[in-house]
C-alpha cells in the first residue's frame, strides 16, 4: 500500500474530505449517543425522583400509623410506571413493605438499610427520607430498570451507524466531487505545461474555467507564460542575431564546456584553422600551434581554466602543408548569475597580413629598405648595448663612418636609379668585409657606419678600413656601366675616445670630415685635435658675432685685365677680418665657420653691398669702365638663400649700379651639390641681366652635358691649373681646353693665380679673355685700388699715344 504522500492529490483530497467527514461524523454520533444516553438517565432519575418525593410524602402517614396497606398500596402505585422495578420502605433497619415487579426484579428488595448500596448498573436506585416533622421515621427505595434507555440507545445508536455510513458514501461522493472541482484545472494546468514543453511552444496558455484561486493560478500561469515567451523570443531573436553574427563575422568563435570540449564553432574559425568538417576538438587544435609559441599559449590557456583570467596571445598555426599563420587568440570564461563556470568563449583572428605589416613596419623602423641595412636608429641602439657591454667586458669597440666621395654627382650625372644600384652594392660590400657580430648601418644618403665588436687594437680597425677602402674601390658595373666610387672613413674607438655613443659618432664624423679634407679615399681615426678645432670653431663663431656687430670686416679689390690688351675689365671682391687683437684674418679662416653657423648670409650681404658701392662710385668716377664687373664671391648658403635674389636687387638699387656691373662667382662644387636647383637660381639671378661665374673651375666635376645648361657667363679657370704653367703638360692641355670649351659655349674665361710672365703669355696664346694673379696685381685695399686705377690710367694713355700719335682724344 501506498504511502499517503506517494497518492495523487485526488486520492490525498478524497482520502482527507472523507476521513475529515468520518472522523467528524463519528465524532459527532458518539457525542449524540453518550448525550442520549446521559438524559436518559436523567430523566429516570427525574422522574424517580417525583415519584419518589410523592411517594414518601404519602407514606409519612401510613408509616406514623403503620398501616401497611397504606404502604402497599403507595408502592404498588409505583409500579404503574413500567420502569419501576421495585421500590421498598423501610423503618430504621428492616424493610416494611415491598412492591416487585415479578418479570423485572430477579433479587427482591435489600433486607437491611445497610445492604442498599449495590453496584448494580442495569438499575437506577434512589432513596427517599420519609419523615414526620422533620424527623426522618423511614425510607423510601426505589429501583428502576434502565433497560427502556438502552434499548432506546441501541435504536438510536444503530439508526446513528447508519447515518453516519450514509454520511461518510455522501462524503465520498461529494469528496469525489470536489477533487474534480479542484483537480481537474489542475491537470489542465499541467496538460498545458507538458504541450508547451512537447511543442516548445511558449504561445499556448491555459484555460480559465472560474474566477477562483485556480482561476488565478491560470491568470498567473499565463502571466509567466508571456513573460517566457518575450524572453524566449527575444533570447531566440538575439540567439540568431548571434549566429547570424557568428556566420558573418571575419572572426572565428569557439565555445568550450567547462569539460574543455568544444560545442561550437563558427564558420570562419574552421577556415582559420583548417578545419573543414571533422568535429573540432581542442587536443588537435591545440598541437597545429607552432612548438615555439605553445607554451606561452598552454600557460595562459591554463591561469583561463584554473584561475577564469581572460586570455590574449599572438601564435602561429601550422597548415598541414607547413604553411604558416599568425592567428590571435582570445578567451574569457562564462559564468552563471551564480558564479557557477558555465564554460570559455573566445575568438581567433587570422593577423598574418598584419604580422607582415607589422614585420614590415619593424623593418621600416629599424631597417634601410634601400639596403637592408640597419637604420640609425637600430645602429644607435646597437651602439648604445655595444658600450655598455664594453663597459662591463673591458674589451673595445670601434665606429666607422663612412661617407661617399662625390655620390651626389653620380646621382646627378647617371640619374637616381643608378645612385641607387650603387649605394645597394656598396652596401652589400660593406657587409661582405665585416663580421657576423658587426653591423653595417646606412644612416642616410651616402652616409654608413660600421660597428666593429670586439676589437683588439687600432691595428685590428685599420685591417677592416684597408678592406673597404680596397674592396671599394674596384669598379661596380651597374647596368653595363663602370663606375668607380670611393669613401672617406672616419673612426673612433671606445673606450678610448669616448664612451659616450653621441660623442663616438660626433668623433666618427669628424674623423671623416678630416679623411675628406685629406683628400678623400682614406681613413683617418679621431683625435684630439679635431675637438681641438671644434673649440676653435665654436670660439670664431663667437668671435664672428661680435665682428659683424662691429663691422670688422674690410674689403680688397683683386683686379681683373683683360689679357689682350691689359685693360681693366673688373675686380673680384676678397673680404678680410680685420680682428682687434688678431689682425687681419684671411677669409679661409673663417669663411668655413661662417658658412657653417649661418653667419656668411649677414657677412655676405655686406660684402655685396660694399662691393656694388665702390663699385658705383669707381665708375662714376670714371676710374672703372662704364661695363666693368665687381666679381662677388657666393658661399653655398648665401646660393641657396631663398632671399638673395630680392637682397641683391635691393642693394643695386641702393648703390645705384647697373646689374651688369655685377658678377657673382660660385664654385662648380656649390652647383654640382644640387645641379637643377642650382640651374633655377642661375636662371633668376641670370634673368635680372647679373652675371655669373663658376669659380675654381676644374675642381668640381662638373660634365660637359650639365655646363651647357648653365646660364653661365664667365668661366674662371682654377688657380691649381695655371700655377703649373709651363711645367706641366698635361695642365696646360686642360687649360687650353676649357678654354676653347667655353668660347664654344660662349663663356668668357678668365684664368686665376697668374703669378709669371710665362703663365700670361701661355693664355694670351690660347685666347683666354681675362687674367688675375699676383703678376698682375695683389688684392688692393680701396685707397691701393684708386692709385691702381689712376695709375693705369695713366699708362694706358701713354701706351695709347705712343701707339696712336695722331689720336688726340686719349
Ligand atoms: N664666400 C666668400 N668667399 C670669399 C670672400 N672673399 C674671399 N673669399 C674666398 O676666400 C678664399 C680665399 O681668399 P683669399 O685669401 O682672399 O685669396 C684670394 C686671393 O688672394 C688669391 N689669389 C689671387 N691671385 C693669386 C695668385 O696669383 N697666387 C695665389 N697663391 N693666390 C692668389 O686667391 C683667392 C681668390 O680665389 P678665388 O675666389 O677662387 O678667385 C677664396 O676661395 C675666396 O673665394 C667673400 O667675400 N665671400
Amino acid at each position: 500500500m501506498k504511502s499517503i504522500n506517494a497518492q495523487t492529490v485526488r486520492t490525498k483530497l478524497v482520502m482527507i474530505a472523507v476521513t475529515t467527514s468520518t472522523l467528524i461524523l463519528i465524532i459527532t454520533t458518539i457525542a449524540f449517543l453518550t448525550l442520549e444516553l446521559f438524559f436518559g438517565h436523567q430523566d429516570l432519575s427525574k422522574k424517580i425522583s417525583v415519584l419518589g418525593q410523592v411517594i414518601a410524602e404519602r407514606s409519612t402517614a401510613a408509616l406514623t400509623f403503620h398501616d401497611d396497606e397504606l404502604l402497599h398500596s403507595n408502592l404498588s402505585s409505583l409500579l404503574v410506571d413500567s420502569s419501576v422495578v421495585k421500590s421498598c420502605i423501610y423503618d430504621e433497619e428492616k424493610v416494611l413493605a415491598a412492591s416487585i415487579s415479578a418479570q423485572k426484579d430477579q433479587q427482591g428488595c435489600p433486607q437491611m438499610m445497610g445492604t442498599l448500596k449495590t453496584n448494580e448498573t442495569s438499575f437506577v436506585e434512589q432513596y427517599f427520607p420519609i419523615k414526620l416533622d422533620n424527623q426522618v421515621i423511614g425510607t423510601l427505595y426505589i429501583a428502576c430498570h434502565n433497560g427502556d434507555i438502552i434499548n432506546r440507545f441501541k435504536q438510536v445508536s444503530f439508526f446513528a451507524v447508519f447515518v453516519l455510513f450514509g454520511a461518510i458514501i455522501i462524503a465520498l461522493l461529494l469528496a469525489t466531487r470536489l477533487q474534480r472541482i479542484v483537480t481537474s484545472p489542475l491537470r489542465l494546468l499541467a496538460a498545458t505545461i507538458s504541450d508547451i514543453i512537447q511543442r516548445n511552444d511558449f504561445s499556448i496558455r491555459a484555460n480559465k474555467h472560474h474566477d477562483d484561486e485556480l482561476g488565478h493560478l491560470a491568470d498567473i500561469f499565463n502571466e509567466l507564460l508571456s513573460k517566457i515567451e518575450s524572453e524566449h523570443s527575444s533570447l531566440k531573436s538575439s540567439e540568431e542575431k548571434f549566429r547570424k553574427l557568428t556566420s558573418l563575422s571575419p572572426v572565428g568563435i569557439f565555445q568550450i564546456n567547462p569539460a574543455g570540449e568544444i560545442i561550437y564553432v563558427n564558420q570562419r574559425w574552421r577556415e582559420i584553422n583548417n578545419i573543414k568538417h571533422q568535429e573540432p576538438d581542442l587536443q588537435s587544435w591545440f598541437s597545429n600551434i607552432h612548438p615555439e609559441d605553445a607554451p606561452a599559449l598552454n600557460k595562459l590557456w591554463h591561469r583561463l581554466v584554473t584561475e577564469h583570467e581572460d586570455m590574449a596571445c599572438e601564435v602561429r598555426l601550422i597548415a598541414k602543408n607547413g604553411s604558416i599563420s599568425w592567428v590571435y587568440i582570445q578567451a574569457t570564461s562564462l559564468h552563471s548569475k551564480e558564479g557557477k563556470l558555465l564554460g570559455f568563449l573566445g575568438s581567433v583572428s587570422d593577423i598574418s597580413e598584419l604580422k607582415k605589416a607589422q614585420i614590415q613596419m619593424e623593418n621600416l623602423a629599424f631597417y634601410d629598405p634601400l639596403t637592408g641595412l640597419a637604420n640609425r636608429r637600430l645602429f644607435k641602439n646597437r651602439l648604445a648595448k655595444a658600450v655598455k657591454s664594453v663597459q662591463r667586458n673591458n674589451s673595445s669597440i670601434a665606429l666607422l663612418f663612412l661617407d661617399l666621395d662625390q655620390f651626389k654627382r653620380i646621382n646627378d650625372t647617371l640619374g637616381h636609379n643608378m645612385g641607387d644600384a650603387l649605394l645597394k652594392e656598396i652596401a652589400r660590400r660593406l657587409d661582405y668585409n665585416v663580421r657576423e657580430n658587426d653591423t653595417v648601418c646606412r644612416i642616410g644618403g651616402d652616409e654608413f657606419t660600421i660597428l666593429l665588436t670586439d676589437v683588439n687594437n687600432t691595428n685590428d680597425v685599420r685591417i677592416v678600413a684597408d678592406k673597404i677602402l680596397h674592396s671599394l674601390s674596384r669598379p661596380f658595373m651597374l647596368n653595363g656601366q663602370e663606375i668607380i666610387s670611393t669613401v672617406s672613413i672616419g673612426i673612433t674607438m671606445t673606450p678610448e675616445d669616448s664612451i659616450n655613443p653621441n660623442t663616438l659618432m660626433k668623433n666618427a664624423d669628424l674623423a671623416m670630415y678630416r679623411a675628406k679634407e685629406l683628400g678623400r679615399n682614406n681613413f683617418q681615426f679621431f683625435s684630439e685635435d679635431m675637438n681641438t678645432a671644434i673649440l676653435h670653431n665654436l670660439e670664431v663663431e663667437k668671435e664672428l658675432n661680435i665682428a659683424i656687430k662691429r663691422n670688422q670686416f674690410v674689403l680688397m679689390y683683386q683686379p681683373k685685365i683683360c689679357i689682350a690688351d691689359n685693360t681693366i675689365t673688373g675686380v673680384e671682391t676678397l673680404v678680410r677680418w680685420r680682428h682687434p687683437e688678431k689682425g687681419i684674418i684671411p677669409p679661409d679662416n673663417f669663411i668655413p665657420i661662417a658658412e657653417e653657423t649661418g653667419q656668411i648670409i649677414k657677412i655676405g650681404a655686406w660684402v655685396l653691398e660694399h662691393s656694388c658701392h665702390e663699385m658705383g662710385a669707381l665708375i662714376r668716377e670714371g676710374l672703372m669702365p662704364k661695363n666693368a664687373k665687381v666679381a662677388v664671391n657666393l658661399s653655398a648658403k648665401q646660393f641657396s638663400d631663398p632671399n638673395l635674389l630680392q637682397t641683391v636687387l635691393d642693394i643695386l638699387i641702393q648703390s645705384k649700379i647697373d646689374p651688369l656691373n655685377l658678377e657673382l662667382e660660385i664654385t662648380e662644387s656649390i652647383i654640382m651639390d644640387d645641379v637643377e636647383a642650382a640651374i633655377k637660381i642661375m636662371e633668376a639671378i641670370k634673368s635680372k641681366g647679373i652675371h655669373l661665374a663658376i669659380d675654381d673651375f676644374g675642381t668640381g666635376y662638373s660634365s660637359l652635358a650639365y655646363l651647357k645648361r648653365f646660364p653661365i657667363d664667365v668661366l674662371k679657370v682654377d688657380r691649381s691649373f695655371v700655377s703649373d704653367i709651363p711645367e706641366d703638360k698635361t695642365d696646360m692641355a686642360i687649360t687650353s681646353a676649357v678654354i676653347a670649351m667655353a668660347h664654344k659655349l660662349s663663356m668668357k674665361v678668365v684664368a686665376e693665380g697668374i703669378e709669371t710672365q710665362e703663365q700670361l703669355d701661355f693664355l694670351r696664346e690660347n685666347n683666354c679673355d681675362d687674367g688675375q694673379g699676383y703678376l698682375l696685381s695683389r688684392p688692393l685695399t680701396l685707397p691701393q685700388l684708386h692709385h691702381f686705377l689712376v695709375s693705369n690710367q695713366k699708362q694706358t694713355k701713354v701706351k695709347s699715344r705712343l701707339e696712336n700719335p695722331n689720336d688726340l682724344s686719349s
